[in-house]
C-alpha cells in the first residue's frame, strides 16, 4: 500500500447528505487516496444533536456540536448543513484559515457567492459545488471547465428533484400534489422546508447559479423570475395530457441580444410550463434531473440524472473532494470565478415564449371572432385555438371552452392580452395561463 500525506476533512452537516458522504468516504477512502494523492482523513462531523439517528449511521467519536474547532484545523471543509447561517460564517472562516471548501449549499452559493468567491480569491483558495445544481449529474465542472471556450447561449432544465418527483406523480398514477410531496420528502429529495421546493424557490437559486456561470457575470438570486407548482391542479396535468403535453417546473436561462445592438443581456426564469410528449424533457421521471445547454459551437448537450438523495448527491460532493485532494498535491492558488461579462439583466416583460390559454365563453355567433381580435390588437398570434361546447344536459358546465395557444410573444404583451380577456363580455373566466416551451 502506497504512504500518502493525510489531509484533514472537516464535515459540517451529517444529515441526508452528510451521512452518506461519511459512509462513502470511510468505506473507500484507501480507493479515494489512491486517486488524489493524498489520504482523506475525516476529523469530525458537526451536526446540532449528538444524539440523533442517522442514516447511514455516523461513528459516535466523530461526531461534535463544535464547528469552529473542526474548521480550524481542516485543509478541507465540506459544509452540508444547508441553510444561510451559520453556514456563510463558517465557510468564510474555512476559507479564510487557508482550507477549500465544498458544499452543496445553493441557497448560500445563490445568495452569498460573490463575498465567498472574492474571499476565496484573495487567499488563494478554492470553493467548489457540484452537489449544489442538478445533485449527482455533473454539471458545474462541464460549464467551468468543458465548454469555457464556448459561448452559452441557453439552458432549459429540471433542477428541483422534489417538484419533478410530485408533478410526475400527479401525472403518472393520479398521485395528490400532499402524498407525492411527503413521499418525496421521506426518501430525502425535499429541502428542510420543502416550500423551497414546490415555491420553485430551490430551482431560483440553481438557475442564478447556473446562468452566472454558463454567462460569466452575475446574475443574482433576486433577479431570477419565479414561480412554484403549488397553484397547479390535477385538473390541468389531465388536461395537458389530452392535449399532448406535461407540466413540468423549469428552470430557463438565457443569453439575449437587446433589440439587434449587438449587445446582451441575461434572463433568468423559473417557472411551471407545458413541454409537448415527444420532448426529452418530458421523459425526465422521479426525482430525476435534465440540464439542456445550447452553445454557439458545441450546438445541444443534455445531462440528465438523479438530481437529489442522499447517495447521489454526496457522490458529486466526493467528486469535489478527490479535485480538492489533488490541488492540494499538486499546489498553487484555486481557479478565481469568472465574472467578467458583467451582463445586464433583463426583465421579464421582455422575455419571448409561447402561452397556452384557457377560457371560458358564451356560447354565441362571434365570440371566436372577438377573441381572436383581442390577441391581434395586442400583438399576439394565435397559432392553434380548440373549442369544447356543452352538450346541453348540464347547466353547470360553462356554455364553451376555449384553448388557445399562441406563437411566441412578449411576456408583457400577453400580460395585457389577458386583461383584455378577462375585461371582456364573452369571456366568462380565464381558467388557466400557461407558458409552453420545447416546441
Ligand atoms: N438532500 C438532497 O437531496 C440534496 C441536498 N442538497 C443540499 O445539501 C445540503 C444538506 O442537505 P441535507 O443533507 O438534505 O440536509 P439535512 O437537513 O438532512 O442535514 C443538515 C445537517 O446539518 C446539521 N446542521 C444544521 N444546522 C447546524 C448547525 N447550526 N450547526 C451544526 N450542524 C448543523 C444537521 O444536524 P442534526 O442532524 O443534528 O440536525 C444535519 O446533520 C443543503 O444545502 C441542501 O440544499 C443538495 C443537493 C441534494
Ligand atoms: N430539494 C432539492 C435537493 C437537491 O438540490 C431537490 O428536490 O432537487
Ligand atoms: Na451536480
Amino acid at each position: 500500500m502506497i504512504e500518502y500525506r493525510n489531509l484533514r476533512v472537516a464535515l459540517l452537516g451529517g444529515g441526508t447528505v452528510g451521512a452518506n458522504v461519511v459512509d462513502l468516504l470511510l468505506t473507500h477512502g484507501e480507493e479515494l487516496a489512491n486517486r488524489a494523492g493524498a489520504g482523506l482523513e475525516l476529523v469530525g462531523v458537526a451536526v446540532r444533536d449528538i444524539d440523533a439517528e442517522r442514516t447511514p449511521a455516523i461513528p459516535k467519536h466523530l461526531l461534535t456540536t463544535d464547528a469552529e474547532a473542526l474548521i480550524v484545523n481542516a485543509d478541507i471543509v465540506v459544509e452540508l448543513m444547508g441553510g444561510l447561517e451559520p453556514a456563510r460564517t463558517y465557510v468564510l472562516q474555512a476559507i479564510n484559515s487557508g482550507a477549500d471548501v465544498i458544499t452543496a449549499n445553493k441557497a448560500l452559493l445563490a445568495t452569498h457567492g460573490p463575498e465567498l468567491f472574492e474571499a476565496a480569491e484573495q487567499v488563494g483558495a478554492q470553493l467548489y459545488y457540484e452537489a449544489a445544481v442538478g445533485g449527482a449529474i455533473p454539471i458545474i465542472r462541464p460549464l467551468r471547465e468543458s465548454l469555457a471556450g464556448d459561448r452559452v447561449t441557453r439552458i432549459l432544465g429540471i433542477v428541483n428533484g422534489t417538484t419533478n418527483y410530485i408533478l410526475d406523480a400527479m401525472d403518472a398514477t393520479g398521485d395528490t400534489f400532499e402524498n407525492a410531496l411527503a413521499e418525496a420528502t421521506r426518501l430525502g429529495y425535499a429541502e428542510a422546508d420543502p416550500t423551497a421546493d414546490v415555491g420553485g424557490y430551490d430551482a431560483a437559486q440553481k438557475a442564478a447559479i447556473l446562468a452566472s456561470l454558463a454567462f460569466h457575470t452575475t446574475v443574482p438570486l433576486d433577479a431570477v423570475y419565479r414561480e412554484g407548482i403549488t397553484e397547479i391542479t390535477d385538473s390541468q396535468v389531465k388536461a395537458a395530457r389530452k392535449a399532448g403535453y406535461v407540466i413540468k417546473i423549469l428552470a430557463i436561462c438565457e443569453r439575449i441580444e437587446i433589440d439587434g445592438t449587438g449587445e446582451y443581456g441575461v434572463s433568468a426564469r423559473v417557472h411551471p410550463a407545458l413541454i409537448p410528449l415527444a420532448h426529452p424533457l418530458a421523459a425526465v421521471h422521479g426525482a430525476n434531473n435534465a440540464v439542456f445547454i445550447e452553445a454557439e459551437a458545441a450546438g445541444s448537450l443534455m445531462f440528465y440524472g438523479a438530481g437529489a438523495g442522499g447517495p447521489e448527491t454526496a457522490s458529486a460532493v466526493l467528486g469535489d473532494l478527490v479535485s480538492a485532494a489533488r490541488r492540494h498535491v499538486i499546489g498553487g492558488p484555486g481557479v478565481a470565478e469568472s465574472t467578467h461579462a458583467n451582463l445586464p439583466i433583463l426583465p421579464m416583460a421582455s422575455v419571448l415564449t409561447r402561452y397556452q390559454i384557457e377560457l371560458t365563453v358564451v356560447d354565441q355567433p362571434g365570440v371566436l371572432a372577438t377573441i381572436a381580435t383581442l390577441f391581434s390588437d395586442h400583438g399576439v398570434s394565435v397559432e392553434a385555438v380548440s373549442q369544447t361546447v356543452r352538450d346541453g344536459k348540464d347547466d353547470t358546465q360553462p356554455a364553451a371552452t376555449l384553448v388557445i395557444v399562441t406563437h411566441v410573444a412578449t411576456e408583457s404583451s400577453l400580460a395585457t392580452t389577458v386583461e383584455a380577456l378577462a375585461a371582456n363580455d364573452v369571456v366568462t373566466a380565464v381558467v388557466s395561463v400557461l407558458r409552453v416551451e420545447g416546441l
